[in-house]
């Protein structure tokens, strides 16, 4: 038998189908567009993640020669925050509005103003353009007839979900990250949902990650190959599923994430350290456990953005060959990545990225290392955050697109003068999704036991102690760029498309 993990990413969706002994029979990918109207926009059709998600099951059923009956159950990790309204009939109002949108700065400063204190003290965290209420406040203003007809609001896999077994829920991981959520008591806080005139009957029920919430329904099963009455379980958030799936379950340990964004995350067994709301801190997907995490807005999406527009025929390894012999420093240049913003250390929607330094002598390989520091210095400065809170991190688990790159891994270690652990047949969230479902359908007594056999590790990688002391002057300076670059990028937002 077999479990089926979907990780709803924000460039595509990854399907991996699992065995009993965590081996991956079968994976299958499908990609779906960013919709960005304008700067600081960025939507997608949720009717694509649907279709996205029934074709890259089917596929992967195919791959493996495994009929729908072979699996035992489905879950899901998603991209964290993004809106979606549904009508009275469970219908999408429009696009959803994704966690990497900014035009939410106005509602962010509302919920500051109105809640005061009681927003970290209720939330655990600030507020961000990002997150789920702000955006729900922009349609409410902005969109006053639609926000009338709004029923439901959901997050992205709990969408996807919905489509597969007709119900609504919302695990409490990924409502954690709404501003909705009272995350010590695991309850909608109708403090802030009266506050702000959200009906509480607009929220789904919550659940924890591993709970079953239902079955897949015929119209799915028909669309996907799975059997109708497989078990559906509620999924997590795809930072608490990433961390699920690098074996993030228990104090000390520490996960990184490239993917489109970028998250250094550590693992925290409450939710009372008092991080002043520099840092997010979320439910795990593991139940009564909590995670604390900086994001970089875009870590991978960076990197894409490179190869898109500089060099859309090349695979990443012809891209960044030749990277491996540029000395630190990139020949003089450092990039910061604020390609559409930033969040962690600096909550500021209006900065851009940019390349300080650049040279006549300058190749593409050099643009390519840049980006490549960049990206992991401003992981660095969530490192070094949660290192001045005492935070203990004895090693980091890479994960994520980034985590393809041997050199980029040795970079990671070299910045952040940890070892950085690589993991065997590293899958990101999407294996943390299919060992909910495994966990769920009670093939393990605990998700740690899960781990134990789902998670390997392939080699750690150790700091080049001169490589660090090298890198702790670059990031030095790079830690200038943001305050000396702010006041010019706010002066440049007025001629944004
Ligand atoms: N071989 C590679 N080398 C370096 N970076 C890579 C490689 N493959 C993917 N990436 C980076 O990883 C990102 C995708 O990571 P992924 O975890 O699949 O993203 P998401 O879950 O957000 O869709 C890309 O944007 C790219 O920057
Ligand atoms: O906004 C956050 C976390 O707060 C992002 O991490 C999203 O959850 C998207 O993740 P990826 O698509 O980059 O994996």
């Amino acid at each position: 038998m077999y479990v089926l993990g979907v990780d709803l990413g924000t460039s595509a969706v990854k399907v991996l189908l699992v065995d009993r002994t965590g081996a991956v029979k079968a994976e299958a990918t499908s990609v779906y567009p960013l919709i960005q109207e304008k700067s600081g926009y960025s939507e997608q059709d949720p009717a694509e993640w649907v279709s996205g998600t029934s074709n890259a099951i089917r596929e992967a059923l195919q791959k493996a020669g495994a009929a729908g009956q072979d699996v035992e159950g489905i879950s899901f990790s998603g991209q964290m925050h993004g809106l979606v309204l549904l009508d009275e009939a469970g219908k999408p109002l429009r696009n959803a509005i994704l966690w990497n949108d900014t035009r939410t700065t106005k509602q962010c400063r509302e919920i500051e103003q109105v809640l005061g204190a009681d927003l970290l003290g209720i939330a655990k965290n600030p507020a961000l353009e990002g997150f789920t209420l702000p955006k729900l406040l922009w349609v409410k203003e902005h969109e006053p007839e639609l926000f009338a007809k709004a029923k439901q609001f959901v997050l992205p896999k709990d969408y996807v979900r919905y489509r597969i077994c007709g119900e609504y829920h919302m695990d409490v991981s990924d409502a954690a990250g709404t501003l909705l959520l009272d995350v010590k008591r695991k309850q909608w806080s109708e403090r802030i949902a009266d506050a702000f005139g959200i009906p509480l009957s607009m929220c789904p029920p919550i659940v924890e990650a591993h709970a079953c919430v239902g079955e897949v329904q015929a119209e799915f099963a028909q669309a996907s190959g799975l059997a109708a009455g497989t078990k559906v379980f509620a999924g997590g958030a795809d930072n608490a599923c990433g961390a699920i799936g690098a074996g993030i379950l228990k104090p000390g340990m520490a996960m990184c994430s490239i993917g489109t964004s970028g998250v250094v995350l550590t693992y925290a067994e409450t939710c009372d350290q008092d991080f002043g709301g520099k840092v997010h801190l979320f439910n795990h997907g593991k139940e009564q456990a909590y995670y604390a995490m900086g994001v970089t807005l875009a870590a991978g999406y960076s990197m894409s953005w490179f190869k898109d527009t500089f060099a859309p025929e090349a695979s990443y390894e012809e891209l960044l060959a030749g990277v491996e012999d540029i000395p630190p420093g990139a020949g003089g240049l450092l990039f910061t990545p604020y390609l559409v913003g930033e969040r962690t250390p600096h909550a500021d929607a209006v900065i851009r990225g940019s390349f300080i330094g650049l040279d006549g002598s300058h190749k593409r390989s050099h643009i390519g290392r840049a980006v490549m520091e960049g990206i992991t210095f401003s992981l660095h400065e969530s490192v070094e955050m949660f290192r001045e809170a005492g935070v203990e991190m004895n090693e980091i688990v890479s994960i994520g697109g980034g985590a393809k790159n041997p050199t980029w891994l040795q970079m990671q270690a070299d910045i952040f003068g940890l070892p950085v652990v690589r993991l065997a047949n590293e899958q990101g969230p999407g294996m943390g999704a299919a060992m909910l479902a495994a966990y769920g359908c009670g093939w393990f007594p605990s998700l740690e036991a899960c781990g134990e056999q789902f998670v390997q590790r392939a080699e750690t990688i150790q700091p080049n102690p001169a490589r660090t002391e090298e890198y702790r002057n670059i990031f030095a300076i790079y830690q200038q760029v943001y305050s000396q670059t702010k006041g010019l990028n706010d002066q440049l937002a007025a001629f944004r498309a």
